[in-house]
């Protein structure tokens, strides 16, 4: 073989006893942080965990993460994992997380970043975005009329974002009853996914015999999701088959001109039982991926507001100054007291506050697992075809090597003459900080991701002081669920402001 195949595997512990018990089973590589943290103290940059045959590879220098994931060589590195679980349960792969890097990927990929979330589009939602702004002050409202500082705002965030995303997914307005009653399906069916599927992963042959019955739960998970999605996308197909344009914006609608899933409708994907044909997506498809396009956008996005939030609550200069920027920029006409969209570019000491949040609390410590295709280098280790090779995200934000103070919160070092100004998140020629991940599996919602954290911070910082409340200070301890959340959640006092 060539000097490449005689590579060492990167160093790692011989075996993990942690993995012997159910732990590690239970969730996601989040459960391991505290172990790869004392890892890469003791090994290095770069550290190989072997779970039974499989090898578990995580990155935690952000030169070798630029070299395996940007740049031609990255194609090698842009598979996911194979859930042995997912035929089985009859979960398909052809959704854009899952896929592998190929056609199918390609399609499903761009139509929901070009047909979607292209800036073009992204104009059609902004009723929408008006709407759920509404929803959440209304519920942050409530919140703040409770005695004691006792709002959990993290609710109202999750509940805001989760409503915004069915809108745009199905085009339709629901009412809090019909929006909680998607929300238990799909958290249900996360749970389930996060917790269970695990199993099936890493022990198929096993576990087929002795899991039948939660087989039988994920089959009537889905079915619960199918139920509630199908009128819905049904409802899509009708209108445009009868080529109805349905008005969006005056109040009494609640069907909308545009909605992801009438591009759903129009996707066709290589046919696999004829050679050189296509086909539509079947339902139980367009169901997936609505479900993912649900899911990979709430809890990224109001775990992004919390702490966000939390930092502003904790950071009253910063929160005064961001103040006086959305004062100075808004439109003071406009009689809804909102900060517009129109207004957002104008900010950017708005979007210098969102970035040094999501530097120092990425929503996700990790990127999604990535597999590598064939045998490859990374940093002069072999990382074998087969190897699922993960990212520490948290870790390379808040390298003191690389920005001044990583744990104070400095929305300056953004702006002119600061060590973050002019930052690139995509990572394109070298990366600083990666909170979205970087290379061609990359984020597909990035900039709609960074259009709702500015336009919902703007609008909850015009509408209140956000203040602490005595008994709820605020603590930045972490706690790992499908994303790095607040172990204590943010739970502020609000001033309206008039
Ligand atoms: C603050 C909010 C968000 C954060 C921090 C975030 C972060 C991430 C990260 C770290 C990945 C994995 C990258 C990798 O595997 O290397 C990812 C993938 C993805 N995200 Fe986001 N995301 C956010 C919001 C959204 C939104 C709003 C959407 C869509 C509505 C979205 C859609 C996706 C999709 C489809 C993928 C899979 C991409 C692929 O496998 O090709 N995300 N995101």
């Amino acid at each position: 073989g060539n000097n490449k195949s005689r590579a060492r595997l990167p160093p790692g512990p011989p075996w993990v006893p942690l993995f012997g018990n159910l732990l590690w089973l239970r969730n996601s590589a989040a459960d391991v942080e505290p172990l790869l943290l004392r890892l890469f103290a003791r090994y290095g940059p770069i550290v190989t965990l072997r779970i039974g045959s499989r090898l578990a590879i995580f990155v935690s220098d952000r030169r070798l993460a630029h070299a395996a994931l940007v740049g031609p060589g990255g194609v090698a590195l842009s598979d996911r994992p194979r859930a042995a679980a997912s035929a089985l349960l009859g979960v398909t792969d052809n959704i854009i997380t899952r896929a592998d890097y190929g056609a199918t990927w390609r399609l499903l990929r761009r139509n929901l970043v070009s047909e979607t979330l292209h800036p073009s589009r992204v104009r059609l939602f902004a009723p929408a975005r008006a709407w759920v702004r509404k929803v959440l002050l209304d519920k942050l409202r409530e919140e703040g009329k409770e005695e004691g500082g006792n709002n959990n705002v993290m609710e109202a965030f999750q509940y805001s974002m989760f409503c915004l995303l069915v809108l745009m997914c199905f085009g339709e307005r629901l009412d809090e009853p019909a929006v909680r009653a998607i929300e238990d399906a799909e958290r249900a069916w996360l749970l389930y996914i996060s917790r269970q599927m695990t199993v099936f992963f890493f022990l198929p042959s096993v576990t087929r015999h002795l899991f039948r019955g939660r087989i039988d739960t994920a089959r009537a998970l889905q079915k619960r999701q199918r139920d509630l999605f199908l009128p819905l996308i049904n409802k899509r197909r009708q209108i445009k088959k009868s080529g109805q344009v349905v008005a969006t914006t005056s109040d009494g609608d609640t069907t909308f001109q545009h909605s992801y899933v009438d591009t759903l409708l129009d996707v066709t994907l290589p046919d696999e039982k004829v050679t050189g044909t296509t086909r539509h997506l079947t339902d139980d498809e367009i169901v997936a991926l609505c479900s993912e396009f649900l899911n990979a956008g709430t809890d990224t996005t109001s775990t992004g507001l919390q702490w966000i939030m939390a930092e502003l609550v904790k950071n009253p200069a910063v929160q005064a100054k961001l103040r006086a920027e959305i004062d100075a920029a808004s439109d003071t006409t406009n009689d809804n007291n909102e900060v517009t969209e129109e207004a957002i570019p104008r900010m950017p000491y708005l979007k210098a506050v969102i970035l040094e949040g999501l530097r120092k609390h990425p929503p996700g410590h990790f990127v999604l697992p990535h597999r590598a295709a064939q045998d490859m280098d990374v940093g002069g280790y072999r990382i074998p075809k087969g190897a699922t090779v993960n990212f520490m995200v948290a870790e390379m934000g808040r390298d003191a090597e690389e920005w001044a103070r990583p744990m104070a919160f400095e929305p300056d070092r953004f702006l002119e003459g600061g060590d973050g100004v002019g930052v690139d998140v995509t990572g394109t020629k070298g990366i600083r900080m990666m909170p979205f991940g970087v290379g061609r599996r990359i984020c597909a919602g990035l900039n709609i991701a960074m259009l709702h954290l500015e336009y919902f911070v703007a609008n909850m910082v015009r509408e209140f002081e956000w203040t602490e409340a005595p008994g709820h200070e605020v603590s930045f301890e972490e706690k790992r669920e499908f994303t790095t959340v607040m172990k204590h959640p943010l739970r502020p006092r609000l001033v309206p402001r008039t």
